[in-house]
């Protein structure tokens, strides 16, 4: 029996809801019992705000998706009046639902809901064609002038675009997502989604796959359609990937998944047979590879590879180092030790030593080795051996032959700062378009030698690219740090890499300090060792632990940021690092808190709201996705300096004017859910930047996420100071748990590539090798090997029977 059928209906007539998700507040984790929050579109409930919390069974349900809920009112002694939830059903939007929501968007200031509602009821669902026809046609409606104005305006101004907008929010899609989706198909939007709606779930961050599955099954794609368990599937895998940083899966864990997410999206029961027949066709198609009991996506099956060809290709073309290396070699590093007043020591010199007579170097080592003062040497060498001027005025109309770059704006603006070189981030230096690696279309590199700086940062998908531009008589050197937190997206590259035998490349693991003592990078070097000093909870010049448990953690920041503040520190000189968004320690909380402290809101002032957070002028904020046209990367950092509000704004729109280190960039309303704010950001944001304070809560609360590289990862942000807080068990735990590798196949790549013994190997290894003599593209397709019968398709697929679930 369920939950729902033992509660007591009989005394009620039947009240209903019909809201959207706004929030999950609880989920149990052994039943389906839900306590979610509802913003209220329509109830016959006597209720006068906006929003209710409702309770109950809700087997799938998700945040911003619109039901109808049948059930009572009932008073919880603690939490006061819920909504008891006894059924539910999603409440699919009609298309006239979809216009009503356009009308009444912020593209339509000052017209609510009323009175969109009105207009569709008068002039009907072509309401739009009607007005642009026949502007008089609204005189009809009874608007305010103002209203009559902001209509027309802004109907002619998106003439083209709001068919696609109206059926977008026809589907379902707030007018935000709804610009997002637009942003990225622009006039193909609707033939895509019904061509293939799951598209939108493997393309459009925030887009799930159940929420693509609701528009399939309106515009009719049956449960058990191919396409449907198809695309099932692909987001299984790559939904695996993402999760884990895999760059594979196997057929188990792949049926498993790929059943749990078909059958919760649409409560269908589906035969095994008929997805281990699908994931045999996505084979047969060359969508998916199969390799041993090894499953991947095309893409990272083939970049793997080509990373593994290229770099041998890039290593093994000839280098020139001039006859009389040696010699010029140690006249030259004298003369860099007595420019920088250092001397170099012995790793060091190796390093540089190598680096320049080398394709292809790696270069790792912790905060302090040594590996920007050794960046700055090799360049200096260089130019010197090349005869090429580092003064970067004389390159007005040409390319400077020294590329520098680095995963992220920050890092890459740090390495333009050490360097006094121009540096670039690699999406910038490769062209690539906004947000996605999956552009084929980049630039080719110009240049003689490449210095790639936190490479631990660069996932698969990037790497393949960036090798690809690289030309092959090109030096690449790749720097980081190996104990850093891998990629966000799936691999690790630099890893992989490293454990290469086949590449040269250096650990450094003296560090090099000038003056005073930094106990920060003491520290960060034993935790790397899996150690925590027994000094940990002492006062340091630089770095202070303040004990407490979650539910203080809030408090403690305060007081710290407060200190910090009346010292002098300005809000960019300190930053608060933590895990995990949600809970009392999380993210969101503390930017609710720090913002309160940093910039409090003061009446008359402008402030604006955006997924329950106001932006102000003076916020710090952070900017999510890469956004290469505007010169912002994910993870920058900025401050707001303008809000613009519809009413001064020309197109009646609002937007907000964020400076991200002397680059002012425009943010159009829909454009704010690529921010959010900044006084606080994980970790895996922080990655790739420095701050003059870091203040790091660490609580068991946040068990799940903790591991020794992150910890490693939070404490090397902090140059001058550090305030651990939070429960010394949770630092504990960090340095103890290591995380698992990643499940990748590069290091087997670079095996067979540089040794093609095992008989295997060298076949896999000539199919690369012959097709890319053959497609001077360099592009190999999974599709083309296998058509050639170079590749099985099915190997590692024999297995998949229904008994693999
Ligand atoms: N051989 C050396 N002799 C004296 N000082 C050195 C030497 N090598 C590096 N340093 C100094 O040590 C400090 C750390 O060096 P550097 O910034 O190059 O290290 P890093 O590995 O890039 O560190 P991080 O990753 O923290 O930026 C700098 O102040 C640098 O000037």
């Amino acid at each position: 029996m369920s939950q729902l059928d033992l509660l007591d209906r009989s005394d009620e007539t039947e009240k209903y809801i019909i809201g959207s998700v706004d929030a999950i507040f609880f989920e149990s984790p052994e039943t389906f019992y839900k306590v979610i929050q509802v913003k209220i579109a329509q109830t016959n409930l006597n209720w006068s705000e906006k929003e209710i919390v409702a309770t109950g069974s809700f087997a799938d349900i998700n945040e911003g998706v619109e039901y109808h809920f049948v059930g009572k009112l009932v008073t919880h002694p603690r939490y006061g009046q819920q909504f008891q939830v006894f059924n539910y059903q999603n409440e699919m939007p009609s298309s006239k639902s979809g216009l009503i929501a356009y009308l009444s968007s912020d593209t339509f200031t000052g017209i609510g809901e009323k009175t969109a509602t009105k207009i569709v009821e008068t002039l009907g669902m072509d309401a739009i064609a009607q007005i642009i026809a026949d502007e008089k046609k609204v005189k009809k409606l009874g608007l305010s002038k103002k209203q009559q104005e902001t209509l027309i305006e802004n109907l002619r101004a998106n003439n083209g675009t709001q068919q696609i907008i109206v059926e977008l929010n026809g589907f379902g899609f707030g007018s935000q997502m709804a610009a997002a989706i637009y942003n990225r198909y622009r006039e193909k939007t609707v033939e895509i989604i019904h061509e293939d709606p799951y598209r939108l779930a493997r393309e459009i961050p925030g887009i799930g796959f159940k929420r693509a599955d609701q528009i399939a099954e309106k515009i009719g794609l049956a449960a058990d359609t191919p396409q449907r368990i198809k695309a099932g599937l692909l987001q299984g895998i790559y939904d695996i990937c993402q999760e884990k940083g895999n760059t594979y899966t196997n057929a188990e864990q792949l049926l498993n998944q790929t059943m749990v997410l078909l059958s919760n999206s649409r409560r269908v029961e589906l035969s095994p047979e008929l997805l281990a027949d699908q994931l045999l066709e996505l084979a047969n198609d060359g969508v998916v590879v199969g390799e041993e009991n090894r499953i991947y996506l095309r893409k990272y099956y083939e970049s793997e590879w080509r990373i593994a060809e290229r770099i041998k290709e890039i290593k093994e073309t000839k280098i020139n180092v001039g006859s009389n290396f040696d010699d010029d070699f140690k006249h030259l590093i004298a003369k860099v030790e007595e420019q920088l007043g250092i001397k170099y020591g012995v790793d060091q010199i190796e390093a540089i030593k190598e680096a320049l007579q080398s394709k292809v170097y790696l270069l790792t080592g912790g905060p302090g080795t040594g590996k920007t003062t050794i960046i700055n040497g090799i360049v200096a060498i260089y130019a010197a051996l090349k005869d090429i001027s580092l003064d970067i005025n004389e390159y007005k109309n040409e390319q400077f032959p020294i590329l520098l770059a680095a995963p992220t704006g920050r890092a890459s603006k740090r390495m333009n700062e050490t360097t006094g070189l121009p540096a670039s981030t690699i999406h910038r230096l490769l062209g690539l378009g906004s947000g996605d690696e999956d552009d084929s279309e980049h630039n080719q590199l110009e240049g003689s030698l490449l210095i790639v700086d936190e490479m631990s940062m660069v996932d698969t998908g990037l790497f393949d690219i960036l090798m690809d531009a690289i030309p092959k008589n090109m030096q690449v050197i790749l720097v980081g740090d190996k104990d850093q937190l891998p990629s966000v997206g799936p691999g690790q590259v630099f890893a992989d890499l490293l454990a290469s035998p086949d590449l040269p490349k250096i650990e450094l693991k003296a560090i090099y300090r000038q003056e005073n003592e930094s106990s920060i990078i003491t520290l960060a070097h034993a935790i790397k060792d899996g150690t925590l000093p027994a000094d940990i909870k002492e006062g340091k010049r630089d770095r202070s632990f303040i004990e407490c448990n979650s539910y203080q953690i809030e408090n403690v920041v305060r007081q710290v940021v407060e200190r910090a503040k009346a010292k002098g520190f300005k809000t960019r000189d300190f930053q608060v690092l933590a895990p995990m968004y949600r809970g009392p320690a999380g993210i969101d909380k503390l930017n609710e808190m720090l913002q309160e402290i940093l910039n409090p809101h003061i009446t008359g002032k402008k402030q604006v709201e955006f997924n329950k957070q106001y932006f102000r002028i003076g916020d710090k904020v952070l900017h999510l996705v890469n956004a290469p046209e505007n010169n912002i990367f994910n993870g920058d950092l900025g401050e707001i300096v303008g809000i613009v509000t519809s009413k001064e704004s020309k197109d009646h729109q609002e937007s907000l004017i964020i400076d991200f280190d002397d680059n002012e960039v425009e943010f159009k309303r829909k454009d704010w859910i690529k921010i959010r704010l900044a006084y606080c950001i994980s970790i895996h944001k922080a990655q790739g930047s420095e701050f003059k304070m870091v203040i790091l809560p660490m609580v068991q609360q946040y068990t799940r996420m903790l591991n020794r590289n992150l910890l490693y990862t939070a404490v090397t942000r902090a140059r001058d100071f550090l305030i651990l807080l939070g429960e010394p068990s949770a630092y504990i735990s960090s340095v103890n748990r290591v995380a698992v590798n990643r499940e990748t196949t590069l290091i087997q790549r670079l095996m067979a590539v540089f040794n093609p013994s095992p008989a295997d190997n060298v076949e896999k290894a000539d199919n690369i090798s012959e097709k890319k003599g053959t497609y001077e593209s360099d592009t190999i397709l999974t599709t083309d090997l296998i058509n050639s019968g170079k590749i099985d398709p099915m190997i590692g697929m024999g297995e998949i029977t229904p008994s693999s679930f």
